[in-house]
């Protein structure tokens, strides 16, 4: 057995206060650990210190947690845009396979939202305090009502605010957990549009960090734990945009090689106007980390690699990770 001093700890970022779906999301993903493990969950203020404890390497975090798309309302964009500042400011070293910043996991939790709010009474509530995210989550319920909405950086975070206010007027939505952590009771529960609402959350790490004693990395680590054999490929990557044909050059690509993309996205470069940075996530057999790659990987596949970077004005993967049994899962296993 180990002894106590001996154990190592593994330290994850999330949006907190805690309570977050980010927090429920950490929770699910690493609570397996702790049998062998110390699990460390440490809460940050915004998605952007999220992102950044990885990308700068602070407090020695390991994992963080990231909010990426939502079934109902889609991407996270704010969680898009950290990704191409990443990739934006990398571009001139453009080292393709080694980057600091990698998805390593993905996380699916089922989003119940609740009306938290000490006022007894709906026709009162005048203020109503969220992540912009929930708005449009929550459209079947909010229609109608007579209130001004209130960004905040989490869900938890608004349901503190209204546990520290002494209005009787404002009301948070947010999880059961937050309602509980605050101490403030739910007027209506469930008050999302679609009762599968499901957010994918991904796992981030630095390479530069090692799990454990024997120095197996974090990537091979997280997805040890993860059965199946179907991998994700997140891809990165600009081209000519004023060049006919320059885009579905790309998409023939992953079809000359009979690769499946499993979505597609994109957004403004911000280098130029109206120039834009895409993002591909493609579906792979093999195993990353594994000694016999076979030629299915785009990681490992020196041919995919090299059509990709003579059509891209810059390309980069940012992490490769087994598919969560959790998305093959029908509706009926992600229910409360
Ligand atoms: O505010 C939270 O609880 C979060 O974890 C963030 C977040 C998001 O950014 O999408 C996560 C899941 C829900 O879709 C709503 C908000």
């Amino acid at each position: 057995m180990t002894s106590p001093e001996t154990v190592k700890t593994i330290k994850v970022a999330y949006l907190g206060p805690p309570g977050t779906f980010s927090h429920q999301a950490a929770i699910q993903k690493f609570s397996k650990f702790s049998k062998n493990f110390k699990v460390e969950y440490i809460p940050q203020r915004t998605i952007g210190d999220c992102f950044n404890v990885i990308a700068n390497n602070t407090d020695q975090i390991n994992y963080s947690v990231l909010p990426f798309e939502n079934s109902t309302n889609g991407s996270v964009v704010l969680s898009y845009d950290l990704f191409r500042d990443y990739f934006i400011k990398k571009r001139p070293n453009n080292d393709i396979l080694k980057q600091k910043v990698r998805v390593v996991g993905e996380e699916f939790v089922t989003i119940c939202h609740n009306l938290i709010t000490n006022q007894k009474d709906l026709s009162k509530i005048k203020k109503i305090y969220t992540h912009p995210q929930v708005w449009t989550q929550c459209n079947k319920f909010l229609n109608g009502l007579n209130f001004e909405k209130i960004d905040t950086s989490s869900t938890s975070k608004a349901a503190e605010l209204i546990k520290n206010t002494d209005q009787d007027d404002c009301a948070a939505i947010g999880s059961l957990i937050s309602s509980q952590v605050h101490n403030v009771p739910i007027l209506y529960n469930n008050i999302e549009d679609d009762s599968n609402n499901t957010t994918r959350f991904l796992i981030l790490t630095n390479d530069n960090e090692v799990s454990n004693d024997d120095g197996i990395s974090n990537e091979k680590f997280l997805n040890d734990y993860q059965l199946g054999n179907k991998f994700i490929s997140l891809i990165v990557f600009n081209i000519e945009n004023s060049k006919v044909g320059s885009l579905s050059k790309i998409l023939t690509i992953f079809n000359k090689f009979k690769l499946n993309i499993a979505t597609i996205n994109s957004r403004p470069s911000n280098l130029a106007k109206w120039q834009y940075v895409f993002f591909f996530e493609i579906f792979s057999n093999s195993n990353v980390n594994s000694a016999n790659n076979n030629a299915n990987n785009i990681e490992n596949n020196l041919e995919i690699l090299k059509e990709l970077k003579e059509n891209c004005i810059d390309f980069e993967i940012l992490g490769s990770f087994k598919r969560n049994e959790k998305y093959y899962q029908s509706a009926v296993n992600f229910k409360c």
